[in-house]
């Protein structure tokens, strides 16, 4: 179990260090097009969930939707604060 704050840290190292395997280096050097429509597809599964599916595979969906936000969010350079701000 892990809060959204230490999954942003996590992937910032995954950026940093690009150990091998890893699907936040792969997402990040796929570029902002690709990481674009994986959070719309996403987000669109989390729809689907919601109308469509168990408390269970909507949580799971959710979870990757803010997955793939993240990686948007390091690709471009952003931090957590520069999105706090606005909450
Ligand atoms: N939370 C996630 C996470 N959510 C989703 N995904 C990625 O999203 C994929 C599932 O997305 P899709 O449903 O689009 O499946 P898919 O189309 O078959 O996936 P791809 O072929 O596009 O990779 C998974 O296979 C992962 O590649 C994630 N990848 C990593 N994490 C976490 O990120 C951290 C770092 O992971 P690594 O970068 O892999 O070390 C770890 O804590 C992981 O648990």
């Amino acid at each position: 179990m892990k809060t959204f704050d230490e999954l942003f840290a996590e992937l910032q190292d995954r950026a940093r260090t690009r150990p091998e395997g890893s699907a936040t280096v792969a997402a990040l050097d796929a570029g902002v097009h690709a990481q674009g429509k994986k959070v719309l597809e996403e987000a669109g599964e989390v729809w689907i969930a919601a109308e469509h599916e168990s408390d269970e595979q909507l949580a799971e969906e959710i979870s990757q939707l803010l997955y793939r936000l993240q990686v948007i969010m390091l690709g471009r350079g952003l931090s957590l604060e520069d999105v706090y701000r606005y909450l």
